[in-house]
C-alpha cells in the first residue's frame, strides 16, 4: 500500500467549483490537493462552454457575411457558398483553450495548491488513491478530513442497435474535427444538439436533428420551442421529431444511416457524420464510492443535502456530478455555498437559488424563474406580458427582428419569470434577474430611464402588453 500524504482538503476534479474552492481554501491557509485526470479546467474550459462559444463566433461571422445585403451592405462575392476553414477555426479555439488552461494552472500553483495529474478513486471515507497519468509514477494515497467531489459528467450514449459499431462522434470529438462534415446528423435536440446544429449549418454542412420528443426543449413553453425551431429552420437545419431511433448502420461508402420510428412512419436519415448528444452521465462509476459508502441515485449522481454534503461526514459533491441543472454558473455557485459555510460560517441552501440560463443559438433563448407551464402546474396566479421583438426599436435598426419577450408577473406586481427569444436575450435576462432579486415591482422597470437606443429599453414597453393568463 502506498504511503499516504495528509492534506486539509482534497478536491477531485478540476471543474468550475473545484478550482475556485482550491484557491479559496489555500488562501485561507489550508493544505489543499487538487487531482485532475484529464485537463485542468474541466468541461467548461476544454469541451463545453468556451470551445462551443468560440466556434459559434466563427459561425456567426460567416452568417453575417452571407446576410450582409439584409442591412444594405454590399453582397460578398461567393458568400452564399462560403464554408468554414474548420482546421483554422479549431486552431483558434485551441489557442484560447491552451491560454485558459495555462492561466488556471499558474493561478492554482501560485495559490499553493498541490496539483496531481491522475485518476482519483476513494479507498475509504476520506482516503483517495491517485493513479498518475504518466508511468513510472507510483500510485499515491492522500487523506484529508474534507473531500470534495467535482468530477462532472461525460456524454451518455443510448443503447441503439448498431451504434457501437459505427464511428459516431461525441460532442468532445466533434470539437476537434478538422474537416467539415457534408451532412451532420445529430441524435438529441437538447442544448448541445441545438447549439451544434446551427454552428455546423453556418459552417456549411447540411444538418439534421433527430429528437426523441415530439418537440424541442420539452421543459419549455410551446411558443419558446416553436420560435427556436423556426429560427433554426430558417438557417436550413432539418428536424425529425418524435423519433425513436432503433438502428444505425454504415454503408460501403462510409455513410451512416439512422433509422427511426416516427408518427409518420419509419424514417431513414443518411449522413456522413453522426453526433450523439443525448444527455450526460455522472463520472462516478470508477470513483470507488462504494469503498467510502457514498450514496448515489439510480443514475449514479451523488446524493447531497441542501448544503452539498453527502451522506459521509466531510465529503461534499459540487457541480454536475450531484445532478440537477448542469450549468457552469450553478457549479460556480456550489463553490460559493461551500466556501461560505466552511470559511465564513454562513450557511446557505444550494436548492433555493435563481436559475438563469441561455441557449446561444440565433435567436438566443434565455430563461429565468417560472415558465407559463410551471406557473400553471404550481397553480400560481400570473399575468403575462408578451411582445414581439420586431416591435423593439433596436431590432428594427439592426434587422434582428426574430423572437419575442415574455414576462410573467404575480398578483403583487413582482416578476415571477421570463423567457426571451431573440438577440441579446441572455444579457437582458440578467436585468430581469436583478429586478427579481431586488423584488422590484414591474412598474419600476416600466418607468426606469434606460439609455436609448438599447435592447434594455424595451423593459419600458413590454409591460404594456400585460394580460391576465387564461
Ligand atoms: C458541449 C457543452 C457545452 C456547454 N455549454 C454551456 C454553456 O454555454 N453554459 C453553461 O453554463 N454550461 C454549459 N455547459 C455545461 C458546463 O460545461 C458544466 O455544467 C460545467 O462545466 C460544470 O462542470 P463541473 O464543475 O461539474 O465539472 P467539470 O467541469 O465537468 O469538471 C470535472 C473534471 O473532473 C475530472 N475527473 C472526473 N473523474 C475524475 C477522477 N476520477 N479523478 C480525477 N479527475 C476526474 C474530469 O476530467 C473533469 O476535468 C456545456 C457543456 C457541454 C458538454
Ligand atoms: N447554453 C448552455 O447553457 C448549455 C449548452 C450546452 C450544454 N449545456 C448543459 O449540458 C447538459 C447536457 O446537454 P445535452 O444537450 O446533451 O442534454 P439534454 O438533456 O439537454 O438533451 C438531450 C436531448 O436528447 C434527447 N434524447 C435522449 N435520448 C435520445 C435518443 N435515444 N434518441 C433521440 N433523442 C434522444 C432528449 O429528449 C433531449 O432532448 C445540459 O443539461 C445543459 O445543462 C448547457
Amino acid at each position: 500500500m502506498p504511503a499516504s500524504t495528509k492534506f486539509d482538503a482534497i478536491i477531485i476534479g478540476s471543474g468550475q467549483a473545484g478550482n475556485p474552492l482550491a484557491t479559496a481554501l489555500a488562501a485561507a491557509g489550508r493544505k489543499v490537493a487538487l487531482i485532475e485526470k484529464a485537463q485542468f479546467g474541466g468541461s467548461c474550459v476544454n469541451y463545453g462552454c468556451v470551445p462551443t462559444k468560440t466556434l459559434l463566433a466563427t459561425a456567426e461571422r460567416l452568417h453575417l457575411l452571407r446576410t450582409a445585403p439584409e442591412v444594405a451592405a454590399p453582397a460578398v462575392l461567393g458568400a452564399a457558398g462560403l464554408r468554414a476553414d474548420l482546421a483554422a477555426a479549431v486552431a483558434r479555439k485551441d489557442a484560447l483553450l491552451a491560454q485558459s488552461r495555462q492561466g488556471l494552472e499558474a493561478s492554482l500553483t501560485g495559490a499553493g495548491v498541490a496539483l496531481f495529474r491522475g485518476h482519483a478513486a476513494f479507498t475509504g471515507p476520506r482516503t483517495v488513491r491517485v493513479a498518475p497519468n504518466e508511468a513510472p509514477h507510483a500510485p499515491r494515497d492522500l487523506t484529508a478530513p474534507l473531500v470534495f467531489i467535482n468530477t462532472g459528467t461525460r456524454p451518455a450514449v443510448p443503447d441503439v442497435p448498431g451504434l457501437a459499431d459505427v464511428p459516431y462522434l461525441t460532442t468532445t470529438q466533434l470539437l476537434d474535427l478538422k474537416e467539415l462534415p457534408e451532412h451532420l446528423v445529430i441524435l438529441g435536440g437538447g442544448y448541445i444538439g441545438l447549439e451544434f446544429s446551427q454552428m455546423f449549418r453556418r459552417f456549411g454542412s447540411r444538418v439534421t436533428i433527430v429528437e426523441h420528443s415530439p418537440q424541442l426543449l420539452e421543459r419549455e413553453d410551446d411558443d419558446v420551442c416553436e420560435a427556436l425551431k423556426a429560427g433554426l429552420a430558417a438557417d436550413g437545419v432539418e428536424f425529425v421529431l418524435g423519433a425513436e431511433a432503433h438502428r444505425v448502420s454504415r454503408g460501403p461508402d462510409g455513410h451512416l444511416t439512422l433509422t427511426a420510428h416516427t408518427h409518420q412512419g419509419e424514417r431513414r436519415v443518411r449522413g456522413t457524420h453522426l453526433l450523439v448528444a443525448t444527455g450526460r452521465l455522472p463520472n462516478t462509476d470508477d470513483l470507488g464510492l462504494g469503498f467510502a459508502g457514498i450514496a448515489t441515485d439510480e443514475k449514479g449522481f451523488v446524493q447531497v443535502n441542501d448544503f452539498l454534503q453527502t451522506n459521509v461526514r466531510g465529503v461534499y459533491a459540487l457541480g454536475d456530478v450531484h445532478g440537477g441543472p448542469q450549468f457552469t454558473h450553478i457549479s460556480y455557485d456550489d463553490y460559493r455555498v461551500v466556501r461560505d459555510a466552511l470559511l465564513h460560517g454562513k450557511r446557505r441552501s444550494a436548492r433555493r437559488r435563481p436559475l438563469p440560463y441561455g441557449i446561444f443559438t440565433e435567436p438566443q433563448v434565455a430563461r429565468i424563474g417560472l415558465s407559463e407551464g410551471q406557473a400553471r402546474e404550481q397553480q400560481q396566479p400570473y399575468r403575462v406580458a408578451k411582445m414581439p421583438v420586431a416591435s423593439i426599436g433596436r431590432a428594427q435598426q439592426t434587422g434582428e427582428c426574430t423572437g419575442f419577450w415574455k414576462v410573467l408577473v404575480g398578483p403583487d406586481d413582482r416578476i415571477l419569470g421570463a423567457a426571451i427569444v431573440g438577440a441579446a436575450a441572455a444579457e437582458v435576462m440578467a436585468m430581469l434577474e436583478i429586478a427579481m432579486a431586488g423584488r422590484l415591482k414591474y412598474p419600476v422597470l416600466q418607468e426606469m430611464i434606460f439609455a436609448h437606443p438599447t435592447w434594455s429599453e424595451a423593459l419600458n414597453t413590454v409591460f404594456r402588453h400585460l394580460k391576465t393568463a387564461r
